[in-house]
């Protein structure tokens, strides 16, 4: 039952702020996460440039090799950039999301982690995530890829999650908060950004899976069920930044435009309304 945080990617001045990553990492650590997530969503992954994404990678390994480290791009000289990069560091595993905005035939998202595997010394996981890609990269596509050891599925179809499980030995999570429960049940674990500003309700949902105690494990899911759906209504990549320097206390810096910062005190009050931590 892995809690699998995709951690913020916190900035200051439009640069990444090491030390708060280690600060961030540490205190995720003592609260129960077991893997960290680097350049994922939450972490404005697209977003990063290829040096910032080793930076993050960097940073995060000062704390712990428990990492799964994302290398996806449109542009392949970076992405095997990348792979090269972590080659030479203890991580867990390299991930990618598949090519995105390109109409692509099957076959050219296949080679691409094919060339992805070919090159990195570290097991290859899928970041799936057919929402914001365009792409979903399904069990028979791993299949054929032949390669990944490991996938995130975000993905609110729990049945296509499932699926994946015809691989033998492959890691399987599910990257909703909303599917905490069920992932927690099933799969290997829950990827959650939910986890940057609340690690202790991932702690407990665990918990109470392992007591046999699913009337608590239901009433924690549908706390965080409450939470993820108020940063929806803020905007949830900006509102990850404010919650998690309200409910963990301490800074995390800011998001970068376009994924502009949030000055909302509402956000913090109804948030605390929710979850009188
Ligand atoms: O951030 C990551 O890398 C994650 O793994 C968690 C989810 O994939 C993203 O948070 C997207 O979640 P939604 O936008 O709610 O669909």
């Amino acid at each position: 039952m892995d809690i699998v945080v995709p951690i913020l990617t916190p900035f200051n001045n439009g640069k990444i702020d090491k030390e708060a990553v280690k600060t961030h990492v540490g205190n995720l650590l003592k609260k129960g996460v077991d893997i960290i997530f680097v350049n994922g969503t939450t972490g404005l992954g697209p977003a990063l440039s290829k040096d910032e994404k080793k930076e993050m990678l960097d940073a995060v390994l000062d704390v712990t090799n428990k990492v799964i480290f994302q290398v996806g791009s449109l542009n392949m000289n970076e992405v095997i950039e990348l792979v090269r990069y972590a080659n030479d560091k203890d991580v867990l595993a390299v991930a990618s999301y598949p090519p995105y905005y390109f109409t692509l035939p099957e076959e050219f998202i296949i080679l691409y982690f094919k060339d992805i595997c070919e090159e990195s010394k570290h097991d290859v996981y899928l970041y799936n995530y057919p929402g914001a890609t365009g792409k979903d990269v399904n069990v028979e596509m791993v299949k054929k890829i032949g390669c990944l050891t490991g996938v995130k599925d975000t993905n609110p179809d729990f049945q296509h999650t499932i699926k994946y499980r015809e691989v033998e030995g492959m890691k399987v999570y599910n990257g909703l908060e909303g599917l905490a429960i069920a992932s927690m049940s099933v799969l290997d674990g829950t990827v959650v950004g939910a986890g940057n500003y609340a690690p202790e309700l991932f702690s407990q949902l665990r918990e109470y899976l392992k007591d046999g105690d699913m009337k608590k494990a239901m009433e924690v899911q549908l706390l965080i069920n409450k939470l993820v759906g108020l940063t929806q209504k803020y905007g949830q990549f900006s509102a990850v930044y404010e919650l998690t320097k309200a409910f963990q206390g301490y800074d995390v810096g800011s998001p970068r435009p376009p994924i502009y910062s949030l000055e909302s005190k509402n956000l913090i009050d109804e948030a605390k309304k929710i979850w009188n931590k």
